[in-house]
């Protein structure tokens, strides 16, 4: 047991991040924690002070042959008021900084996670390990700091008592001091036991706990309630849900009911020790070897003694556990994002770039096969080129490279005969607007929903409009009772919910509201009605200026006006040219729209 518990104290220094902990809250409170800390200093003093001075006036009280016997014991109870008011005064204080520092803590915690959300790549978006610790993070990062900011004030205070408080136990007997802390080491060692169990079983979880949140996500929120009702999935789903939370509770249950079995094995034997210790005391008053002030200060420090090794026992082992917990959110701020600006950058070109894909080959982390093979093509500044292909064939992929989601892995994607790496990433994604067939219908204004197609920039309505005009959206929101202060959607009070054709609609706005030199078009008009598409596709070229677009669409009606079209077979270009040579091959093109043109 004792190599155990020496292991054990081994991984508590090493696993532990305290130096890092302590770091970070000394950062986010600009060192104002030592000020706390420094308060609860002085408020252990005045405490111990009291006490000591009590012990005296009980001496006082007791000694039969004192002269100004009154004089002294006012004056002793005086200041042992004073002492306590000090004390209770100091405490107040201590208490209100703590929960301020944990507060301001917690919110800068939360300010880290997000922005390391925003930072990262794409990539991790589409990778389990990437929610796993997002999730370990999320649950464990905020509140943790905090809690150990608390247990360290906790620790030191109680580190002091136990200096003071043990200081006079010597001053009984020093055999004292050793047979309470050999009682209360086993409790110690089981919780740390404890907290290592809990914390393996935290990282086995995490994929569990996801699935049910998202199952509970899927039955409480917006997103499914309609699939939800007409296939009536409400109790399938909810009983999934329920044999996932079971099994977690089940094993947590587990785990605690262990641990409580071995905490009050040790809470027994930590009384046990109490007990020795008024057994030793009553015996040395007997033989005559302590004074009656001895025996009151014995009974006003031993409770309080031997209350302070439980908190620094439980203190320890909660520090133990807060670290650890801790080390969940460390895992989220140590990823890096593995896109990032070369040190010399080049500027955009704004002289009409193209935008050029060369012998592309792409291949998704983690997968096993490649997904784009050789790949070549070209948008032309102020053309209009098409590119279409059957399900799976790597069209959203190929969007994913041209807007630098991902890189190649070979070839190049270029802007002006530059390779884009040579860009700085956001200068260069602000030249790409993607209108994506899973669009985001932000539940904002609709002037934000079509601003965050420039968001750097102060609103420009003239543009807004021009663009919502453009793309069909200005018709229905020039009737909201707000126009374009209207809240879009229906998650908050006096939100105006639009069809889904007319979400597209706000999407595109946002598009030819941007300054990117390119626009793509994935799946982006598929809601619309027969003539919006026209009106859309008709006005296109003239609304686009000098600016490329990729329409990306399964709707020879959207492509068939293209300058240029590209066919993608299973990740590789099939075929390319005008829609009539394509449409007098007899190849793939032809396979996927000659029926329709009829
Ligand atoms: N994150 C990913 N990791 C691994 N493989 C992926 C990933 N995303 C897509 N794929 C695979 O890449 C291939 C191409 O997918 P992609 O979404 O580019 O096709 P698409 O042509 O856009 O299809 P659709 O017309 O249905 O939108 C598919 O086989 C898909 O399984």
């Amino acid at each position: 047991m004792l190599k155990d518990f020496k292991l054990k104290l081994d991984k508590f220094k090493n696993s532990l991040n305290l130096k890092r902990s302590i770091k970070l809250i000394w950062t986010i409170t600009e060192g104002k924690v030592l000020n706390t800390l420094i308060i609860m200093f002085f408020e252990s003093l005045f405490f111990m002070g009291s006490l000591y001075i009590f012990k005296k006036l009980i001496d006082i009280v007791a000694a039969s042959n004192l002269e100004e016997k009154e004089t002294l014991v006012i004056t002793y109870l005086s200041v042992a008021g004073l002492s306590t008011l000090c004390y209770l005064i100091l405490r107040s204080f201590s208490t209100y900084y703590t929960q301020k520092q944990s507060a301001v803590i917690s919110e800068y915690i939360d300010d880290k996670i997000h922005s390391k959300a925003i930072k990262l790549d794409y990539s991790f978006y589409e990778s389990p390990a990437y929610f796993n610790t997002l999730e370990r993070a999320k649950n464990a990062g905020p509140e943790r700091p905090a809690a150990i900011l608390t247990d360290l004030v906790n620790l030191s205070k109680n580190t002091i008592m136990l200096g003071v408080l043990g200081f006079s136990l010597i001053y009984i007997s020093w055999l004292l001091l050793p047979l309470l802390a050999l009682f209360v080491f086993p409790t110690l060692y089981v919780r740390l036991q404890f907290a290592n169990k809990l914390f393996e079983w935290q990282m086995q979880k995490t994929p569990l706990e996801r699935k049910s949140y998202y199952l509970g996500n899927l039955i409480t929120g917006e997103v499914a309630v309609k699939e939800i009702k007409t296939f009536n999935l409400g109790a399938y789903l909810k009983s999934n849900y329920l044999k996932i939370r079971l099994n977690l509770l089940n094993e947590n249950f587990r785990i605690t009911k262990k641990a409580t079995i071995n905490e009050t094995t040790t809470n027994i034997l930590a009384a046990l020790g109490m007990y020795s210790c008024v057994a030793f005391i009553c015996i040395s008053t007997l033989n005559g070897t302590t004074s009656i002030g001895d025996i009151a200060l014995f009974l006003v420090v031993f409770p309080q003694l031997f209350s302070v090794m439980q908190s620094l026992s439980n203190g320890i082992s909660s520090l133990y556990q807060n670290n650890i917990f801790l080390s969940y959110l460390f895992d989220l701020l140590d990823l890096e994002p593995a896109m990032t600006d070369k040190p010399n950058t080049l500027k955009i070109p704004y002289n009409n770039p193209d935008l050029v894909i060369k012998n592309v080959n792409f291949k998704y982390p983690h997968a096993e096969k490649t997904t784009l093979k050789n790949i070549s093509l070209k948008i032309p500044a102020g053309k209009v080129v098409a590119l279409v292909g059957l399900n799976g064939s790597g069209k959203t992929t190929l969007i994913k490279l041209l807007s630098r989601l991902y890189d190649p892995t070979s070839g190049t994607v270029e802007l002006g005969g530059e390779n884009i790496k040579n860009f700085k990433i956001d200068d260069f994604r602000n030249q790409i607007s993607v209108v994506f067939q899973d669009f985001v219908k932000y539940n904002l204004s609709a002037a934000e929903n079509i601003k965050f197609g420039n968001i750097d920039a102060e609103l420009d309505e003239a543009l807004m409009v021009e663009s919502a005009k453009k793309s069909g959206a200005h018709d229905f929101i020039k009737t909201f009772p707000e126009k374009y202060d209207t809240t879009m959607g229906r998650i908050f009070e006096n939100g105006k919910e639009v069809s889904i054709g007319q979400w597209q609609k706000i999407a595109i706005a946002r598009a030819f509201y941007s300054k990117s030199q390119f626009i793509i078009f994935d799946e982006a008009t598929s809601a619309l009605d027969a003539k919006s598409e026209q009106e859309l596709f008709d006005d296109l070229r003239a609304n686009i200026g000098n600016r490329g677009i990729l329409v990306i669409s399964h709707r020879v009606s959207a492509v068939k006006h293209a300058d240029y079209i590209y066919v993608l077979s299973k990740g590789e270009i099939a075929q390319e040219g005008t829609h009539e040579k394509l449409i007098s091959l007899d190849g793939d093109y032809a396979k996927l729209f000659k029926r329709k043109t009829k």
